[in-house]
């Protein structure tokens, strides 16, 4: 047995060796981001390799029941299904992906009978889903098939999804043991390992719920939704929330200038993204958001006006651009509501920038109802290019790991502010399912926002490590 492991894990090593695991951004057969792709189609170059998986193979026969005949799923699984077959002697067949137009159109060749046992080999498995096609051909011409031997178990739901169809899946190597041995053999990081894993665990696949893979957001960490997000803002953001290890966006809703300028420099070291209204400055001029740029460059946050456009697509653009703000020559993201729809979205497209979509509002009283909220997920949805996230209190999609969750309404003291304001403490909006926290009142009323900045911080990213453990 021990020896047997030594060639598993030799095998390991050797796929690693010649490329046939790739560490990266990759993206899978159903159109997933991956962190590791595996391509054992590789393998047909490496006739040693061949034959230690031939070997390893004819000792986990011994776990398997007799059968007849011997079927490789086409393609990658070829080579392997006709190695076996030399070194046993037991025929094989093949499958077609596509029957002929002449002839007899089979999609089995070779020879058969009906009631033959017949075993599947395949290379990877992920969900199940080639093995599958291959049995509903095999069934089709009478061959029966209740065991496939396969190279690598991607551990994503494969093994269920088989035995819902009668086929017990037997697995030379799967994830877990894959990342062993690379990680023993010091090929890959810790921080691979736990990438993969997580990822692993994220994205399983039931073929029986017809439904894509569950990519669970709020299980994901911030670092690895970089892949999903579309909008180059919400990539960003991810970016910094991870380099920074913050989660907090201040609300900076002063009235002065020198306010607003001290705040900046004082909360910048513990935020990912600075919150104004700029139209409530009563001594604006345009130097303000030119010593804003100048720190968000050097504290590394984005700036963000929460205007919340809300206007035909014409008069929205003229109020993005133009006027005194000029929002648009600063602002990284800014604030929309979605009532005008699609025709404002496209108006204010502009390369670089990102709009937060408001789906709900944390004030009592307010009209919005479930059907706007699932109508304004929807519009998000069609366009991930330019919006970055939503702006909400409930985890509304959380199969969408590319945008983001920003909630307001945070405090520690979770008091209303006599006006509708209703807040939730930083545990509680994390467990809501806010990507970022946005905290206003509870970091500018401080008399040290530095060190409340530094609070909310600490709470609000000890809250999301704990809800993606
Ligand atoms: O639903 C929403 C959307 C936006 N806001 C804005 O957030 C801050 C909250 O400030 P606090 O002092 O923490 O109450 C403020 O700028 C609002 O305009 C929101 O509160 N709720």
């Amino acid at each position: 047995m021990a020896q047997l492991e030594e060639k598993v894990r030799s095998f390991a090593e050797e796929l690693f060796k010649i490329g046939a695991i790739k560490i990266g951004e990759y993206v899978t057969k159903m159109n997933i981001p991956t962190p590791i792709y595996i391509d054992l189609r590789l393998i047909v170059s490496f006739p040693k390799l061949i034959e230690l998986v031939s070997d390893i193979m004819i000792e986990y026969l011994k776990q398997i029941p007799k059968f007849d005949i011997i079927c490789g799923v086409p393609y990658a699984a070829l080579p392997l299904a006709s190695a076996l077959s030399m070194k046993l002697n037991i025929p094989m067949v093949m499958r077609r992906k596509e029957s002929k137009s002449y002839g007899m159109r089979k999609m089995i060749e070779g020879v058969y009978k009906e009631g033959d046992r017949c075993l599947i080999i395949e290379d990877v498995v992920t969900s199940g889903s080639s093995i599958i096609e291959t049995l509903e051909d095999l069934n089709e011409v009478g061959i029966h098939c209740s065991h496939a031997l396969i190279l690598m178990d991607r551990q994503q739901g494969g093994t269920n999804n088989l035995i819902k169809e009668g086929v017990t899946m037997h697995s030379l190597l799967n994830m877990t043991h894959l990342l062993k041995y690379l990680r023993e053999a010091n090929y890959i990081d810790d921080s691979t390992v736990n990438k993969v894993t997580n990822y692993m665990l994220t994205t399983q696949v039931d073929l029986s719920s017809n439904s894509i893979p569950s990519l669970n957001r709020l299980k994901l960490p911030y670092e690895e939704r970089i892949a999903y997000a579309k909008n180059n803002r919400a990539q960003e953001l991810f970016k910094i929330m991870s380099e920074k290890r913050t989660n907090l966006c201040v609300a900076a809703d002063v009235t002065k200038s020198d306010e607003l300028i001290s705040l900046a420099n004082q909360t910048g070291p513990y935020i990912c993204l600075f919150k104004t209204h700029i139209d409530i400055l009563e001594d604006f001029n345009i130097d303000v958001v030119e010593a804003l740029k100048k720190i968000a460059e050097k504290h590394n946050f984005l700036l963000f006006e929460d205007r919340k456009f809300s206007d035909i697509g014409k008069t929205v653009q003229m109020q993005y651009s133009n006027g005194m703000y000029k929002i648009l020559s600063w602002a990284n993201v800014v604030t929309a509501h979605s009532l005008a729809g699609a025709g404002m979205l496209d108006a204010i497209k502009h390369g670089n920038n990102g709009v937060f979509l408001l789906a709900e509002i944390s004030t009592s009283g307010s009209i919005i109802d479930k059907n706007y909220t699932e109508k304004t997920v929807k519009l998000a949805l069609q366009y991930p290019d330019l919006v970055t996230g939503i702006v909400c209190q409930n985890p509304l999609f959380t199969s969408e790991p590319g945008f983001i969750q920003l909630t307001p309404g945070v405090q520690l003291d979770v008091e209303g502010d006599g006006l509708g304001q209703k807040y939730n403490t930083p545990d509680v909006v994390i467990g809501n399912g806010a990507d970022i926290a946005v905290v206003g009142r509870g970091i500018t009323k401080s008399s040290e926002p530095n060190v409340a900045a530094e609070k909310y911080r600490s709470l609000l990213w000890g809250a999301y490590l704990k809800r993606i453990e």
